[in-house]
């Protein structure tokens, strides 16, 4: 890196808009959507999409709600040529889907791209020609009165072109590449020109498309440059403004949203940022940035698995753990104090499923878009009580009690340590049943057993194992627990004294009935807790006492 970049760089110039107003504007509706994924991003791949792939992308597209879809560069190649007349022929455009294809603007390309389309039963042609300094000095050799009449002159062709096909109905588009970078008078004049040959009118409107070819500057600058270009450009009214964001600077998301409040009508970009070096702007993001703002985005992102599986198919690139929204982690917990406001969440909204959606840290309900509450919350060493109290609690309908849950993450938690590893559901499950010795062959089991007195004069009599041999022993209380404590006194020498008890019943798909949790002191005054699971709610309390005894003789 440099140490003083200011001689290789410049900063961006600012807009001068001293009287902006998107500043003070909100988004109340979504923006016409156009993906760009089979062209925009089809060009960007590593390995183009066959015939297959793009026909797999086009139907996830249609399906997503997507009414203008960029299906190609059909110039560029065979593949991009017959995927157009395949669409065509085999009729699978919806009738009120438009498809888009792009052309430069040069007489032989521009005359493929028709034949292309021929039979299309209503197409959007959209060609493109830099206008920005550099590229009219490095890419082209022109100056601005030739770069106007290279745009003019491709106008001109496409529009004839599309009058000798009325059984089209045609739309245009152009854009003024590496708009971001083009002095903004320019970029109006040029425009213009293009609209002079189109004669666009508010029933007819053409699509002047203003993309951040490279993205230059911060989204504030973007969006000065939308307003400004809107307040100057002629005939408005016959004008979709629409932006083509890209990524550059990590900020394209955040361009478009500022772009559609500056007055941008429609918005190009690809799903999960696919795209040119750092990707087009990501219109999943876009949509469901707008849904978690109480706003339809007329997009229907609800399978988001399937549509993450369907783009790294057809891409053959993959949806990063962290894409928002998207991304497999982004609905997961790991961390202790995330995992405990979110358990009180969910249990918050509980018979609430009419009101706003309050949810600490999930910005969203991952249920709307198709996800599960399972993956919400995971453990490793980053966890607390919550986490493996969630766990247990989703899994085995298991609800320990509060002192019980801060133990048990102990335990959960020196394994984490030790190991580093995420510890699963069946991971935390088994080390409950290791813990609280619920199988295995635990030194002391309960077999059977039988009460008898009444009030506060219990008797118990119960067969259990003592180390593998089977005895009977007797006990005196003033319930069963007490009375089964003090038969294990007696039998073991254990000394138990109860602290809390807790019991619930399971959910119905449990194997087992009845859960109950017992808090006991032992002699040496240190906290012991006791679980027991049973079909019989009393024999659960029975072997929860038998757990804590197996846990104090060690
Ligand atoms: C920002 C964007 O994403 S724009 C879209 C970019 N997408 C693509 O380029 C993918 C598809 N393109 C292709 O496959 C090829 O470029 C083709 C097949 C269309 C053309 O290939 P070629 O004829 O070999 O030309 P090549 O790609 O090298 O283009 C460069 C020439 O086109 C000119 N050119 C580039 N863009 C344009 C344009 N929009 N309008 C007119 N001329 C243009 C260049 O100045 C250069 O001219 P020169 O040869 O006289 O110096
Ligand atoms: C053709 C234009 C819209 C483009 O892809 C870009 O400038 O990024």
């Amino acid at each position: 890196m440099l140490t003083n970049p200011s001689t290789k760089y410049r900063a961006f110039t600012p807009v001068s808009l001293p009287d902006r107003t998107w500043p003070n504007k909100t988004i109340t509706k979504p923006p016409i959507w156009l993906s760009t994924d089979l062209r925009d991003g089809n060009q960007a791949l590593i390995e183009p999409m066959d015939g297959e792939r793009k026909r797999r992308f086009f139907d996830l597209l249609v399906k997503s709600g997507f009414k203008e879809i960029e299906i190609g560069f059909p110039s560029a190649s065979q593949t991009e040529f017959d995927f157009v007349r395949e669409l065509i022929e085999a009729k699978r455009i919806p009738d009120d889907v438009w498809v888009q294809v792009l052309t430069q603007a040069r007489p032989e390309l521009i005359e493929r791209t028709f034949e292309a389309l021929k039979g299309v039963p209503r197409a959007i042609v959209h060609f493109y020609g830099a206008t920005a300094p550099n590229f009219r000095r490095i890419v082209f050799g022109q100056d601005k009165a030739g770069t106007v009449a290279l745009a003019v002159a491709a106008a001109k062709q496409i529009k004839e072109l599309a009058r000798s096909r009325p059984e089209t109905e045609w739309r245009f588009e152009y854009s003024p590449e590496v708009f971001s970078g083009t002095e903004l008078d320019f970029a109006v004049e040029i425009c213009n020109a293009v609209l002079d040959v189109y004669q666009p009118t508010p029933e007819k409107k053409v699509i002047l498309n203003l993309p951040a070819t490279v993205e230059m500057s911060t989204p504030n600058i973007y969006a000065d440059q939308i307003e400004w270009f809107g307040r100057h450009v002629s005939r408005r009214d016959s004008v979709i403004i629409s932006v083509h964001p890209h990524n550059d600077r990590g900020t394209g998301v955040a361009a478009t949203e500022l772009a559609v409040m500056a007055g941008a009508d429609r918005v190009e970009g690809c799903l999960f940022g696919n795209g040119e070096r750092t990707g087009n702007v990501d219109i999943v993001t876009l949509a469901l940035n707008m849904y978690s703002q109480g706003i339809s985005p007329a997009l229907d992102f609800s399978d988001m698995r399937e549509v993450v599986k369907t783009v790294e198919y057809c891409n053959q690139l993959p949806v990063p753990a962290r894409h928002p929204y998207a991304g497999d982690l982004v609905f997961t917990a790991f961390s202790g104090s995330h995992q405990d406001a979110i358990k009180k969440g969910f249990a918050d909204r509980e018979g609430k499923n009419d009101e706003f959606w309050e949810l600490p840290y999930l910005p969203i309900d991952p249920a709307d878009i198709g996800c599960t509450y399972e993956a919400v919350i995971r453990v490793n060493s980053q966890s607390g009580k919550g986490g493996v109290a969630w766990l247990l609690e989703q899994d085995r309908g298991l609800k320990l009690p509060r002192r019980l849950q801060m133990a048990f993450s102990k335990v959960v938690q020196d394994i984490s340590d030790r190991t580093g590893k995420e510890q699963t559901a069946a991971d935390i499950w088994d080390a409950f049943r290791r813990t609280y010795h619920l199988d295995g062959e635990p030194r002391i089991q309960l077999i059977e057993h039988q009460e008898s007195g009444t009030g506060k004069q219990r008797q118990i009599t119960a067969r259990i194992l003592i180390d593998g041999r089977e005895r009977t022993v007797t006990g005196q209380g003033n319930g069963p627990i007490s009375a089964f404590i003090d038969a294990i006194r007696q039998a073991c020498g254990v000394q138990l004294d109860l602290v809390d008890y807790q019991e619930h019943t399971l959910r119905a798909s449990a194997d087992a009935q009845a859960a109950s949790y017992i808090e006991f002191r032992g002699a040496d005054g240190a906290t012991i807790f006791g679980v027991g699971l049973d079909e019989d709610i009393s024999t659960s309390s029975l072997k929860a006492v038998a757990s804590a005894a197996n846990t104090a003789l060690g």
